[in-house]
């Protein structure tokens, strides 16, 4: 399995281009089962994630077409990608690929609503909580369908072979739930109201996608989206969005390492909770016309208390990243993290470096220590995985970070962009 071997100390000086968002992209892959006819996305970032999702689409049937680079390309532009379902050969999604890469349960929605039918793999838990998935089962049936749990899979099928308008209220924000339900919705019979929708940027970017593509979707960006079914949608080009959690990722590596960096493409509205986190721990963070640029003067970093909440709230994305920050705070920061029951797997690993951690429940006490000192540490997750490479970038010495396949999920070229900004950082393949 590959590593990755830092040695701390360098300010990150210079510009780092942000890739497409994982959580925008792969959703709109999935949209791309709603119709016939061709659906091009723009500025794909190339990920684990993306390649995996792309094998259970084939796996539909459908064909996906990857444009060659073209001239004036931009350096680490995303890529073009064009996904065509003319024909659902197979509304089954095995297993053995939906238990690697959690989001691909959401074909569940297109399949039942195009199809009328669909036999997905529960998806199973993972490092940072079981993650059930009633409330997409809840809303479906809200929508008509007959579900039921069969040998670890969800059989649903669409009485007469469509879907229904309905009333659906979540008792809790789920993103995945707003969007299956939402994507399910465009092709039912009738109106979809969904009350206490999801808001994260990802999902208004796929309404807009689907809309594109035909459908009749209002209140987008709120918490209260209506949709009106229609018999077919069409294709589309759709841009996706910069990629906001790879934005205060690297924010808070500029903060922790000090240094001067422009974050191309960023859009500070995708992330405003973060940024204003950021500033008030003493960095300062200028919205640019190319981006958002982040210099760490020469002040202490502050502690700041944050508790992640859905949009427009702190992201619970960057909790892990905002506490490594916070291990070299010159006070005491509490961090609660309200998402997910197990978000604290990086606690371990950051104590490795010397960082003073102390958890209750969702609470997390961190008391900034005047240094730490390079580790070897494991990846347990995505984002934990990233909080230990921003540690890794403040120690002193040699870190060395196992299982970055983690890493590789939702970070394109990382090691890249961050060695162009001057970090001493290299892939250990093995
Ligand atoms: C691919 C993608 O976009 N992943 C994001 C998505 O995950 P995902 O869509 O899985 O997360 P949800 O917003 O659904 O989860 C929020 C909370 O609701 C719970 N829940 C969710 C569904 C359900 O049916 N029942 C239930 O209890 C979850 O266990 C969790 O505690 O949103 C999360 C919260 O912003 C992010 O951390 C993930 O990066
Ligand atoms: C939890 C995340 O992704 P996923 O829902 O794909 O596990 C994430 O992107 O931080």
């Amino acid at each position: 399995m590959d590593r990755i071997r830092l040695v701390g100390g360098n300010a990150l000086n210079g510009e780092i281009p942000i890739s497409g968002a994982k959580n925008a992209a792969l959703p709109l892959m999935i949209a791309s089962l709603l119709s016939d006819e061709p659906l091009v996305l723009v500025n794909v970032p190339r990920l684990a994630d993306v390649k995996q999702l792309e094998r259970i689409l084939e796996n539909h049937g459908v064909d996906i077409a990857v444009h060659g680079r073209r001239r004036g390309d931009a350096d680490m532009g995303g890529q073009r990608i064009t996904f065509t379902a003319s024909d659902i050969v197979d509304t089954t999604a095995p297993y053995e690929l939906v238990s690697t890469m959690r989001a691909s349960f959401w074909v569940i929605g297109p399949l039942l609503a195009r199809e009328g039918h669909a036999k997905v793999s529960l998806p199973g838990g993972c490092a940072i909580g079981t993650r059930p998935v009633d409330f997409y089962l809840e809303g479906l049936r809200e929508l008509g369908a007959e579900i039921e749990i069969d040998n670890g899979y969800v059989v649903a099928r669409a009485p007469g072979g469509r879907l229904r308008g309905a009333n659906v209220r979540f008792p809790k924000v789920s993103v995945g739930a707003t969007h299956v339900v939402m994507m399910a919705a465009t092709l039912a019979q009738g109106t979809t109201v969904i009350e206490n929708a999801a808001r994260e940027p990802e999902v208004g970017d796929l309404a807009e996608c689907l809309v594109a593509m035909g459908a009749r979707i209002t209140g987008i960006g709120t918490e209260r989206l209506v949709i009106e079914g229609v018999e077919k949608l069409g294709g589309a080009v759709h841009e996706v969005l910069p990629d906001r959690i790879e934005t205060g990722t690297y924010a808070m590596a500029a903060a922790m390492t000090g240094g001067d960096v422009l974050l191309r493409n960023a859009r500070p509205g995708l992330l405003q909770a973060a940024l204003d986190v950021i500033g008030h721990a003493g960095i300062a963070v200028e919205p640019e016309a190319g981006g958002i640029r982040i210099r760490r003067g020469e002040g202490p970093i502050r502690p700041v208390d944050v508790e992640t909440e859905p949009f427009p709230g702190f992201p619970t994305d960057l909790q892990a990243q905002f506490m490594a920050l916070m291990t070299r705070s010159d006070g005491v920061s509490v961090i609660k993290e309200t998402i997910f029951e197990n978000r604290f797997m990086h606690v371990a690993e950051l104590a490795r470096f010397g960082a003073n951690i102390h958890v209750d429940g969702q609470l997390a006490r961190v008391t900034g220590v005047p240094e730490l000192r390079g580790a070897q540490v494991m990846a347990t997750d995505l984002r934990a995985s990233v909080s230990l490479v921003i540690a890794g970038l403040a120690a002193r010495g040699e870190t060395i970070v196992n299982r970055i396949y983690h890493l590789d999920r939702g970070f394109e070229r990382l090691e890249d962009k961050l060695s162009r900004c001057g970090a001493v950082i290299e892939r250990i393949a093995g």
